[in-house]
């Protein structure tokens, strides 16, 4: 029997296009970085981005990869797949768009939206509109497109509405008791996550050339009493990627591994010492067999 005070527990999805503020979003939402790290479990259903629980409710926040539309191959295809069947298996679905600019890619979400699912939009970064009556033509464009459950317009960077966008998930959340414990500690490995930081500084800096044409492999851990020596390697497809993740007199490499070891030196809590690698796998991306070896699945 359903009462007013019910604990509620549900996966929430937040998809996009690149670029329109899902990350800062969530890391708004539900707190600073390192707690979305420390909290990130693997499930057998989704990958756990991080988990906020507030009042009598659990809010489960998925990993969804991007949405491919501009390269084909094995890697595109299964980066879909992963998409429609995160999608599938969340309760709540929150699609972001930016305010005032629905692009190509924004219009490639839609049909990948579930239709049996709630659906939440969300126009982002509505601090950066000149007038605030620009969002109404431009959300009513949007509403002909999909029948969304509710709209929100919000500013992840100045806090506004948050709120309102999680009582908006809250209600649609079914009634069940949590699934993790407050401060959970990850059952993901620490290596794991140290890949998935070097990598999101890769994608951070050079995406828009190299998307989803690399990987990141931790080769060597040594914890000393010094601290702990780390040795990646990130595996690219080509010759001509090499030279585009160095950057000029190897600004980027040196600028990507600067701020991982930051972020893992965070989450470890001691000194950490990375040093980085080039490994170039030709057409990895086209091999299903060889995405497995690497750890996709
Ligand atoms: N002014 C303003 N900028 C924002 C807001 N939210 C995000 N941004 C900026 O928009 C840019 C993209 O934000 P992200 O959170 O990385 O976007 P994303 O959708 O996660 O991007 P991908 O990881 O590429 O899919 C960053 O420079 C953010 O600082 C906002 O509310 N206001």
């Amino acid at each position: 029997m359903s009462t007013e005070n019910a604990f509620k527990t549900g996966f929430i999805a937040v998809v996009g296009r690149p670029n329109v503020g899902k990350s800062t979003l969530i890391n708004a939402l539900i707190g600073s970085k390192i707690s979305i790290v420390s909290r990130k479990a693997q499930t057998t259903r989704h990958r756990i981005h991080g988990v906020l629980t507030q009042d009598n409710h659990q809010y489960i926040f998925v990993d969804t990869p991007g949405f491919q539309t501009r390269h084909g191959g094995a890697m595109n295809r299964m980066m879909n797949r992963v998409v429609t069947q995160t999608l599938a298996d969340v309760d709540v679905v929150v699609h972001v768009v930016e305010a005032g600019k629905w692009s190509e890619g924004d219009e490639n979400v839609v049909p990948l939206l579930p239709t049996s699912k709630k659906c939440i939009l969300v126009i982002s970064k509505v601090d950066l509109l000149k007038s605030k009556n620009d969002i109404f033509e431009f959300t009513t464009k949007i509403l002909s497109k999909f029948p969304y459950d509710a709209i929100v317009p919000l500013s992840a960077v100045k806090g506004v509405q948050l709120d309102i966008l999680l009582k908006e998930i809250a209600d649609r959340l079914p009634e069940g008791e949590p699934m993790f414990e407050e401060d959970a500690m990850t059952d993901r490995s620490v290596r794991f996550i140290t890949s998935e930081l070097i990598r999101e500084k890769i994608f951070r800096l050079v995406g828009d050339e190299l998307p989803y044409a690399s990987t990141v492999q931790i080769e060597k851990w040594d914890e000393t009493d010094e601290g702990v020596h780390i040795n990646a390697c990130v595996v690219v497809e080509r010759e001509s990627h090499k030279p585009i993740l160095l950057g000029a007199k190897g600004m980027h490499m040196k600028r990507i591994a600067t701020e991982a070891r930051q972020d893992i030196r965070e989450m470890l809590d001691k000194p950490v010492f990375l040093e980085i690698y080039i490994k170039v796998r030709k057409g990895w991306s086209e091999k299903e067999s060889a995405l497995r070896d690497l750890g996709y699945e």
